[in-house]
């Protein structure tokens, strides 16, 4: 799957049209292919296709036209009075065939009828939030029964970033020309596109463009992990040290060691605290558990920073955060490891949440990862958990620039961003919102990072390989996806980092 933003379709539409293929010709092609996949996928029997007044209405022209040869009965809203260019082309051919020609007041009846509703109403030319009329047709398409299938973008999402600004229609198939854009893949947009697809228009590879936000993908990955090889012993193949844990928070740290260890870790140290070290020493067989100096409350202490950086001399790289626990200690403990490790760090969970306001992380020069959600992120920002919600890319971004490192934006569509370089990982399932996922996340990126890969490719191929594990689950399961938890992962990461070889 080709995945371009708006504006890299726009260059690569412009050049083909320097080539000399004329913009009708791309919008015939956009058009015939996107009715296929409608034939093929619902094959309806009566559909109704609401067209706006840009290209994006006259591929939906071109659909209806495409669905009524085939025999289906097709209503056509055009929600402009005149059309020009390539749409009034195809929108003079329907009135030519007959097709029907509705207006606002016959919407009611077309939607209670229709088998399938086309949004062609809106695509990537989108400005700014839907204004009426748009905004109510697509208000009356999120309440039809029929499913929606969007044609290009879900009319409403911005194709650029997968923002919504105000109304989107939510759509359960968005069949894009050419590339699906970028912004059906990031979250709200990805939710509003349903199952993204793309048809050929038929743009020669010479007007082609690289994108600049990659969609992560094992071909974009491949390569990447190299194998163990010889002569190698147990340091040389990948030591990490994970700090983690408390004494009530024992899982976390027991998660993100396993994950580590699946992902091809030599050997794993845990720094943790005194009264869960026992407990996690005995669940650990492979690990060495350190306990170190803890709080009344039975966190790590500020004073254990002195023993986590003796152990980090001998990694070759950190993960820090999960289950650690909030407050001034911890801070001050996550503060001296980025100050004290010149080794890679990846900070993770309560790690993330206790930098907030903190410069430590802006001030580190050597390579860091930081993996929040949502929410870890907008306290980070400060902007609070909504903003980064709304704006995915563009929190991701901020965040990276601000602390000068490596961001990886958990959600559905995981994003991550280091510098310039941006990509979306294509792998995952809902399965994977279920408490613990996150640290296995953390122990696979971890590893990677430890096995000397720069923490930009350890954190997307980490990404991409905690998705594909719960892609593995599901399909040798086939068990229900509410069904995962989180240790479900551990078998299959070795079967997923193998499909990057
Ligand atoms: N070009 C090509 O070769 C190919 C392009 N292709 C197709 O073209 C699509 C892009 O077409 P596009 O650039 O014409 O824009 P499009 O998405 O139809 O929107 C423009 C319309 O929306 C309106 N409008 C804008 N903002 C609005 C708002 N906030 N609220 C309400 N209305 C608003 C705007 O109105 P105006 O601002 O002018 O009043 C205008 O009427 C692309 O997604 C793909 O489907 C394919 O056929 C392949 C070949
Ligand atoms: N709806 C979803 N679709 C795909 N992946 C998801 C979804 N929800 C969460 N995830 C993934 O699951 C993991 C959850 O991590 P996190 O929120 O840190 O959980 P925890 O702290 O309990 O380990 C992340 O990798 C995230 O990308
Ligand atoms: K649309």
């Amino acid at each position: 799957m080709k995945v371009l933003s708006a504006g890299e379709m726009g260059l690569a539409d412009r050049r083909s049209q320097e080539l000399g293929i004329p913009e009708i010709a791309l919008m015939e092609r956009a058009g015939v292919g996107m009715a296929r996949v409608i034939l093929e996928r619902c094959a309806p029997r009566r559909a109704l296709v609401i067209a706006g007044g840009g290209n994006n209405g006259g591929d939906g022209f071109v659909v209806a036209r495409e669905l009524h040869r085939a025999g289906v009965e097709v209503s056509v809203l055009p929600v402009k009075e005149e059309y020009t260019g390539s749409p009034g082309t195809n929108l003079r051919i329907l009135r030519n065939l007959g097709v029907r020609l509705i207006g606002p007041g016959e919407l009611d009846a077309g939607l209670g009828t229709a088998e399938v509703v086309v949004d062609a109403l809106l695509g990537t030319g989108v400005r700014g939030a839907p204004r009426e009329p748009a905004a109510g047709l697509i208000g009356k398409m999120n309440a039809a029964s029929a499913p929606v299938v969007a044609l290009d973008v879900p009319s409403g999402v911005n194709a650029e970033t997968g923002e919504v600004e105000g109304v989107a229609v939510r759509a359960g198939l968005t069949v894009a020309a050419h590339a699906v854009k970028l912004g059906c893949v990031i979250s709200p947009g990805r939710e509003h596109a349903g199952e993204n697809v793309a048809v050929d228009i038929g743009v020669p590879p010479e007007a082609d463009v690289k994108p600049a936000v990659e969609w992560t993908t094992a071909g974009t990955l491949r390569g990447l992990v190299p194998r163990l090889r010889e002569p190698a012993h147990k340091y040389s193949a990948g030591t990490l040290l994970v700090v983690a844990g408390s004494r009530r928070m024992t899982g976390a740290a027991e998660m993100v060691v396993r994950g580590a260890q699946r992902a091809g870790c030599g050997i794993v140290f845990l720094a943790t605290a005194g009264s869960a070290a026992q407990s996690l020493d005995a669940r650990l067989t492979e690990a060495l558990v350190s306990g170190v100096a803890e709080d009344r409350g039975g966190s790590m202490a500020s004073g254990a920073l002195e023993d986590i950086l003796q152990l980090a001399e001998r990694a070759a790289a950190v993960v820090v955060g999960p289950g650690i626990g909030l407050g001034q200690e911890r801070r001050e403990l996550v503060e001296g490891v980025l100050r004290g490790v010149e080794a890679p760090v990846l900070l993770d969970a309560d790690a993330v949440t206790v930098l907030a306001g903190s410069e430590a992380l802006a001030r580190r020069t050597a390579p860091a990862v930081v993996t929040p959600h949502a929410g870890e992120l907008g306290r980070l920002l400060g902007s609070g958990a909504r903003e980064v919600s709304e704006r995915r890319l563009a929190s991701a971004r901020r965040a990276a620039e601000e602390q000068g490192c490596c961001v990886l934006l958990k959600g559905s569509d995981t994003i991550v961003v280091e510098g310039e370089r941006a990509s979306v990982n294509s792998t995952g399932s809902v399965a994977l919102a279920t408490a613990g996922t996150g640290d296995v996340l953390s122990g696979i990126i971890g590893a990677l990072a430890s096995r000397g890969i720069e923490v930009y490719d350890a954190a997307r191929a980490g990404a991409w390989a905690h998705g594909r594990a719960a892609e593995i689950w599901l399909e040798r399961t086939g068990w229900p996806r509410e069904s995962l938890v989180a240790t479900d992962l551990l078998p299959h990461v070795p079967e997923a980092l193998r499909e990057l070889e």
